[in-house]
Order: C-alpha cells, then sequence, then structure tokens
C-alpha cells in the first residue's frame, strides 16, 4: 500500500525506488552482494523530543536517514510536513546516493524530516523546534561538517538552514569549519549566492541540454525548442516557482498550467507566474487569482494536454489511479519520486519521455557542494582570482578601445560593457556556470547510455546504471 497515493496495488515510496534500482541491477554484472550492500538504507534514527509551546509540552517526531556511507559526508534535505515517515525519508535518502553519484557531488546520502505542518506555528515557535532537532541531530553526529550536512527541502528553507548552523556552531564553539555543517544558508550566515534558486535553475538547464539533442526532442515527439513550448508545473514552491519563472523568463515557455493544495489554474496563453507567486503568498492558495480559470481539483491538470509536466510538490502524484491518462510527452521530475514505480512502467509502455528525478533536481546539491566547498575554504569564490582576471580583462578592453577608435561612427562600446567585462565573474556567475557545467555533463552521461545500449529504453534506467556504477567502483576501490 502506497501511503501517497493511498492506492491498494501501488507499493510505499521506498519499495518504488527499490523497484527502479532492481530494474537496473539486474542489467548490471555486480559482485555477488555488493547490490544488496547498495540498495539497503544503512541507518534511520528516530527521535521524539518535547517542546514547551503555549504553555504546554508538545512532542515531535523526527528522522535523520543515512543511506549509503561509500562517501563521507553524507548530504541531503530536511523536510517539514505532516505525514512524513521512515518510508519517505529511506526513500528519499537513497535517491540522494544515486543523485550524488550522477552529478559527481562527493557525498553519500542522507535525508531528514519532521512530523510538521509549518504553517501551525509563529516564526519564535519554529525556531524553537528547529533548534532542538538541530540540537538532537547534532549530538549523535547526524549534523556534522565532515559527516552529515543538511539542506532545505520541502517546508524548509534558509531560515531554518540558519537556525541549524547557530545550533551546531553554538553546541562546537572550537569547530572553525562549523559552518560547513549545512547548506542552503542565507549568504550573510556562509551561504552562497545562487542556492535559493539553484534547484529551479538546474530544473531550467537540464530542459535547455534536453533541447540541444534533436533525437531526443524525437523521441518525446516534440519538435524545436523550449521556446514556445506550453508547460504545466505542480507546486509553486521553492523548485517549481524558479523553474517556471526562468522558463518563462528566459526561455520563453508558456506556463499554461499551475496546480497547488487548493486546486489548479490554468490559461492556455500563459499564466504570469510571478503574479500567481504573489497571490498565492498572500491568499494561501490560487483560488481567486483573476489571470486563469480555477478548478477545484487540481490533479485534473496533471492530465491537460501540454509539452512539458513539471510537477514539483510531493511523490507518488502520478500513479496507477491517473498515469493513463497523463498526455504530456515530456515530463522532468522537479520533485523527488512525483511517479510511482507502476506509473512508470505505464508512460514508458505510452513513449513518454521521463526526464528522473535524481538529474532533474539534482542542481540543488550541485550548489550545495559550491556551498560547502567555499565554508571550507573560508573564501568566496572568485575573490581570489578578481586581480588576475582583471588583468587579463583590461588587455581585452585596450584592443576594443583601439577597435572602438578605428571604426568611428559605425561601432561603439558602451561603458556598461565594459564595466561589466572589467567587473569580471563574480561568485554568482562561478555558481551557474558551474551548475550549468554539471547538468550538461550529466545529462550527456545518461543519453550515452540511454542510446548506446539497445536493452536502456529509458533516462531512469540510463541514470540508475551511471549512479549504481559508480556507487559500485567506489566500494569496490575502497572496501565495504
Ligand atoms: N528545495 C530544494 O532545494 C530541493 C532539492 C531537490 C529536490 N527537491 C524536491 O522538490 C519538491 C518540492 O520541494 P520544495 O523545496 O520546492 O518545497 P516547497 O515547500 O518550497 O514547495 C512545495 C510546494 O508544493 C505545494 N504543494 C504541497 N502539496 C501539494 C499538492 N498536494 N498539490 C499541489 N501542490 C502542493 C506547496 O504548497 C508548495 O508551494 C520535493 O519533492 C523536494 O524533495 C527540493
Amino acid at each position: 500500500m502506497n501511503a501517497s497515493t493511498g492506492h491498494a496495488q501501488e507499493p510505499s515510496f521506498r519499495e518504488s525506488v527499490d523497484l527502479m534500482f532492481n530494474r537496473a541491477v539486474a542489467m548490471m554484472d555486480l559482485p555477488p552482494g555488493l547490490e544488496e550492500k547498495i540498495r539497503v538504507c544503512n541507518a534511520t534514527y528516530t527521535v521524539r523530543f518535547g517542546v514547551r509551546l503555549r504553555g504546554q509540552i508538545q512532542t515531535f517526531t523526527g528522522y535523520r536517514s543515512v543511506h549509503s556511507e561509500h562517501m563521507e559526508p553524507v548530504k541531503g534535505g530536511i523536510r517539514y510536513a505532516s505525514a512524513v515517515d521512515q518510508d519517505e525519508v529511506e526513500a528519499l535518502a537513497a535517491l540522494m546516493t544515486y543523485k550524488c553519484a550522477l552529478v559527481e557531488a562527493p557525498f553519500g546520502g542522507s535525508k531528514g524530516g519532521l512530523c510538521i505542518n509549518p504553517r501551525d506555528y509563529e516564526e519564535h515557535e519554529l525556531e524553537l523546534i528547529t533548534r532542538r532537532f538541530a540540537y538532537e541531530l547534532a549530538k549523535r553526529d547526524l549534523i556534522h561538517p565532515s559527516q552529515n550536512v543538511p539542506a532545505p527541502d520541502m517546508g524548509t528553507g534558509e531560515r531554518e538552514m540558519a537556525w541549524m548552523a547557530d545550533q551546531y556552531a553554538r553546541m562546537n564553539t572550537t569547530d572553525i569549519n562549523a559552518k560547513a555543517c549545512v547548506t542552503g544558508k542565507p549568504l550573510n550566515a556562509g551561504g552562497i549566492a545562487g542556492r535559493v534558486e539553484a534547484t529551479g535553475r538546474g530544473v531550467q538547464y537540464a530542459l535547455q541540454e534536453f533541447f540541444r539533442h534533436p533525437e531526443d526532442i524525437k523521441m518525446a515527439g516534440l519538435t524545436g525548442k523550449l521556446d514556445g513550448k506550453r508547460v504545466i508545473v505542480q507546486g509553486l514552491g521553492n523548485v517549481g516557482y524558479h523553474a517556471a519563472k526562468f522558463l518563462s523568463e528566459e526561455d520563453g515557455s508558456i506556463i499554461t498550467g499551475i496546480i497547488e493544495r487548493d486546486g489548479g489554474i490554468f490559461n492556455d496563453d500563459g499564466l504570469d507566474v510571478d503574479a500567481v507567486h504573489k497571490w498565492l503568498g498572500e491568499n494561501g492558495g490560487v483560488k481567486g487569482f483573476s489571470g486563469g480559470t480555477y478548478v477545484e481539483n487540481g490533479a485534473e491538470l496533471l492530465e491537460k494536454d501540454c509539452d512539458i509536466l513539471i510537477p514539483a510538490a510531493l511523490e507518488g502524484v502520478i500513479n496507477l489511479s491517473n498515469a493513463e491518462r497523463v498526455t504530456a510527452p515530456l515530463i522532468i521530475e522537479a520533485a523527488n519520486g512525483p511517479v510511482t514505480a507502476g506509473a512508470d512502467e505505464v508512460l514508458r509502455n505510452k513513449g513518454t519521455v521521463i526526464i528522473p528525478d535524481m538529474y532533474a533536481n539534482a542542481g540543488g546539491v550541485t550548489v550545495s557542494y559550491f556551498e560547502w566547498v567555499k565554508n571550507l575554504s573560508h573564501i568566496r569564490f572568485g575573490r581570489m582570482q578578481r586581480r588576475q582576471e582583471e588583468s587579463r580583462h583590461q588587455l581585452v578592453i585596450d584592443e576594443l578601445e583601439r577597435l572602438d577608435d578605428a571604426m568611428g561612427d559605425r561601432w561603439s562600446m558602451t561603458p556598461d560593457f565594459k564595466q561589466k567585462y572589467l567587473r569580471g565573474a563574480g561568485e554568482l556567475e562561478l555558481v551557474r556556470s558551474g551548475l550549468d557545467d554539471t547538468m550538461r555533463i550529466a545529462y550527456q552521461s545518461m543519453r550515452e547510455v540511454w542510446h548506446s545500449r539497445d536493452d536502456v529504453t529509458d533516462l531512469r534506467m540510463a541514470a540508475y546504471l551511471v549512479a549504481i556504477g559508480k556507487v559500485a567502483a567506489s566500494y569496490r576501490a575502497k572496501g565495504l
């Protein structure tokens, strides 16, 4: 039984991830026992702690699961949601192992969760709860710069990461690397430029890379580029909002549908993503937004005609009860596990191309990796190179100025260009180009397997093969 789909014939989230894993390892030649070692979750810690709120003690339940320690520290977000359970964090921790391997972020996989609806609490209450949860994890090295490094996920963001990092630092006053215990922190608390939007940015870069390959576009039955493509997004939170915003503002895609908790809105001419986001922030739902037609059952929009479907909210939303009716030819899994193993099979049989979660939402952990490195090196990206770059750029500017004189009225260099060029690459530019490179290289590693093996018919299978191969190589090299 799957708790998120409520469908009796569907496996749980963790079983679903395991089924996908099993499908891939069946095609690999791993030594006996190693496949089981990689698949299982090493450990899951459950904690129950009390916090005195509104005059009485409330007890909270939290988890931190460590899937694989073939590389350390292990890494993965902490989510705040009422229905989090052990099965869910173990599934998410496993996905983190494969995701990190695929994008070559040198971490094992982990994930955490706290059973809480954050909207039920005031900010100062959330701070008390978060600090206590962080204390419980940190005293067992489940928050630690070299052991286990959390990050934001559903229901958490920069604010919660800053509280957790501060809690760790208070408990470890002599640890010079304390800031590296958590990523996704605000910029003024040791964060890195571009982390907030990194996962959504990664979804955009993943789609840009997909649309650079005519053969792949054809596999999805599409033509052309991202420009003009009709996109439906589920979940306008951190990941969904940034992906939708960048795709519509920078790639010319048209966001024709947005699905939120309280229903969905659609407009075939396109929705104004920022306006919907503002409305959602002010009203807690999409109902009443004047720029689109509202439907109470938002899940209906998962089935509506579009070119690209971006589930960016929760797991299990495309399952055996609706997969047959999902018409989008291309699905990019911005959320973790939005398509169950059963639905995956239905969609594969229909020829739907799915860009899998472990790749599609890897932008977050990639930029988290940059943040962790920045914290350990104690220097902002780009700061050391600035002087050297400036002198190199000055040579180019001198040449361009000579050209400017020689061209007379036919061409002139704008002062703006000169300023921008001389400033060189700052932290944000370095983060973006590092993320873009990562998303391109990882996509190419999957597509090479996808296109070179007759028995590999989909990108998810290719992603698992690449990722498991890397984890296995790591175990082979250093032993268990
Ligand atoms: N934040 C990250 O950096 C990150 C990184 C990798 C993967 N992810 C994955 O992306 C997904 C979304 O994470 P997020 O950080 O954007 O979370 P978030 O909390 O910022 O946003 C989630 C959004 O989904 C909406 N939502 C919740 N239930 C819904 C439902 N039943 N139908 C429609 N909308 C619903 C919420 O209202 C919210 O707007 C999760 O699966 C998460 O694991 C997040």
